[in-house]
C-alpha cells in the first residue's frame, strides 16, 4: 500500500482494474474475481520483490563438497540465502529499486520456488508450505481495502517524504501511515 501509494499511476491502474471487473453493487473481491486481475497480481508479486517479510532463508547445511563460482564449500557448511539481496541484484533486474509491477505482466516469472531470482517463500523441501495461504490473504485484503476506499496521504505530507525503507530483522515491516476515504 506505501509503494501504491507514493506510485499515483500505479495506484489509478490497479484500482481501476479491480473496479472495473467488480463493478459497484458486489460489495467485496473474492478469489474468484483475483484469477481476472492481471496487475492486482503483478502490484502483489513487484510487493514480495522489493520487500520480502523474511528477507534470509531457512539456514541450509551443505551435504557435499561443492565449488560454487571458484569458491570451495566444505560439507557441514551453513549457507545463509539472502532472497532480498537476490531480488534487487541488477544482473537480474531492470531498475531494481525501482518499484515496477509491469515487469510482471509479460513473463511467467511466479514466486513459487521454480525461479530462483524471486524467492519470497523460499523453495525446495524447507520452501515455505503456506505460500497458498499466505498470498490469498495478501491478494485478498489487498484488493479489497483497493477497491472499497481511495487512500491519501495526512495533511501536510507529500508523495516525496514517504521513506519506504525497512528495519532490519528476522522479517521486515516498516511505519506507514495513510488516511482512508470510504467510496460512495
Ligand atoms: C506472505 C506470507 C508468507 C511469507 C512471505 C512466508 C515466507 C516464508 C519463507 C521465506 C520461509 C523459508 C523458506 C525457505 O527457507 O526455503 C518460510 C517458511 C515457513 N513458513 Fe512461511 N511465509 C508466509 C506465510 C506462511 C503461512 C500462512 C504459514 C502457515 C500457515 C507459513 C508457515 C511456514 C513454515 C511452517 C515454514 C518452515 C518450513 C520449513 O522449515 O520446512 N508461512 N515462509
Amino acid at each position: 500500500m506505501t509503494a501504491l501509494i507514493k506510485i499515483p499511476k500505479a495506484m489509478k491502474e490497479v484500482q481501476t482494474e479491480i473496479r472495473k471487473l467488480v463493478g459497484s453493487k458486489k460489495g467485496t473481491v473474492n478469489e474468484d474475481d483475483i484469477q481476472n486481475l492481471p496487475y492486482l497480481k503483478a502490484v502483489v508479486k513487484e510487493t514480495f520483490r522489493l520487500y520480502p517479510p523474511v528477507p534470509l532463508l531457512v539456514p541450509r547445511e551443505t551435504m557435499h563438497k561443492s565449488i560454487l563460482e571458484g569458491y570451495e564449500i566444505q560439507p557441514k557448511t551453513i549457507i545463509h540465502v539472502n532472497s532480498w539481496a537476490i531480488a534487487r541484484d541488477p544482473e537480474y533486474w531492470e531498475n531494481p529499486e525501482e518499484f515496477i509491477p509491469e515487469r510482471f505482466l509479460n513473463n511467467n516469472i511466479d514466486f513459487k520456488g521454480q525461479d530462483f531470482e524471486l524467492l519470497p517463500f523460499g523453495a525446495g523441501r524447507r520452501g515455505c508450505p503456506g505460500i497458498a495461504l499466505g498470498v490469498a490473504t495478501v491478494e485478498l485484503v489487498l484488493s479489497n481495502l483497493l477497491y472499497a476506499f481511495d487512500w491519501e496521504l495526512p495533511c501536510g505530507m507529500n508523495i516525496q517524504d514517504i521513506d519506504t525503507d525497512v528495519l532490519p530483522g528476522l522479517t521486515i515491516y516498516l511505519y506507514r501511515i495513510g488516511e482512508a476515504k470510504p467510496l460512495h
